[in-house]
């Protein structure tokens, strides 16, 4: 055996039983706008999350866009704003985000993965009534919270060992469309899912206290008081607050970690020390 083999051969035994705990795990992948900025990383994510299915897995990846919302909304003149992370969205606005993020950016992520030898499925919350949403607030226009998470598609794409990509948009009662936060849909799918992980992919290393240290292993506890404190601040309000509800509603654990380190998800999942910021119930 040369040494590279042997180098190999040792990284695949120490994965061994990380690939075996995972067999058959839900694990829901939420990758945000500001992680797949490089050509070249989008498609490491997407042999990352190709490997996972290959031992087992059922990857569920939810998306962003908020920057390419941005662009768009820049060139055609429109202003947002937001308010704790979330976009205030009007009528035109919410018409324009369902343009990005179920069209340009959706099949941007299903191509990686196919080209990196999956079968990606993208789809929206609209999809088979996937994600119900009632009005998070009048104060923010057509922003949705999901009340009902339906996840029969998923589990038929499951079966057929298909990776479902899905956009952040839900349908309202009354047909409306909704702009539903990325993080928010991934943590009801989840819990919906009761999924085994709930990684949230960013471009900081995890959460941070107020010394701008990372910290690695947070409780429930713990996270709460660092939001009140206001140290966890602007797209981090709806991150935490998800990881908190998603733990709530039967989630093992949730991560919070930069999408931009190659093999993010692998580094998490396969290895002893993990990656970002695990949080637990306590
Ligand atoms: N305590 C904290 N730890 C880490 N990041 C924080 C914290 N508070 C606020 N942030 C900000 O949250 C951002 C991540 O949220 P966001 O930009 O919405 O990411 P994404 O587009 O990946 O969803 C970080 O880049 C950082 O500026
Ligand atoms: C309600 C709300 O804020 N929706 C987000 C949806 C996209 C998103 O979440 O993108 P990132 O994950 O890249 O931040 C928005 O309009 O920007």
């Amino acid at each position: 055996m040369t040494r590279d083999n042997a180098a190999i051969a040792r990284t695949l035994n120490e994965a061994l039983p990380y690939l075996t705990r995972y067999d058959d795990a839900v694990v829901v992948i939420k990758l945000g706008g500001h992680a797949m900025g490089s050509e070249e990383g989008m498609a490491s994510f997407a042999r990352d999350v190709v490997l996972m299915r290959t031992v087992g897995i059922n990857p569920v990846v939810v998306h962003g866009g908020g920057p390419m919302i941005n662009e768009l909304l820049a060139r055609l003149g429109v202003t947002s704003d937001f308010v704790r992370g979330q976009r205030v969205t009007d009528a035109e606005t919410v018409r324009i985000v369902e343009m990005v993020l179920a069209g340009q950016v959706n099949k941007r992520i299903v191509q990686a993965i196919n080209s990196a030898g999956g079968r990606a499925v993208g789809l929206s919350g609209k999809d088979a009534d996937m994600l119900v949403c009632d009005q998070t607030d009048p104060d923010l226009g057509f922003v949705g919270t999901p009340t009902e998470v339906d996840t029969r598609l998923l589990h038929s794409l499951f079966r057929d060992e298909m990776i479902p990509v899905i956009a952040p948009i839900g349908t309202g009662e009354m047909d409306e469309t909704y702009n539903i936060n990325g993080d928010v849909a991934a943590g009801a799918i989840a819990a919906a899912l009761k999924a085994d992980r709930l990684l949230l992919l960013t471009d900081v290393a995890g959460v941070k206290d107020a010394t701008g240290e990372v910290v690695t292993d947070l409780t429930a506890a713990v996270l709460r008081r660092m939001t009140e404190e206001g140290t966890v601040a602007g797209g981090m309000i709806p991150k935490t607050e998800t990881a908190l509800a998603a733990l709530e509603g039967g989630v093992r654990a949730v991560v919070i970690l930069d999408g931009r380190v190659p093999n993010a998800v692998l580094l998490e999942l396969f290895t002893s020390h993990g990656a970002g910021s695990m949080i637990r119930l306590g």
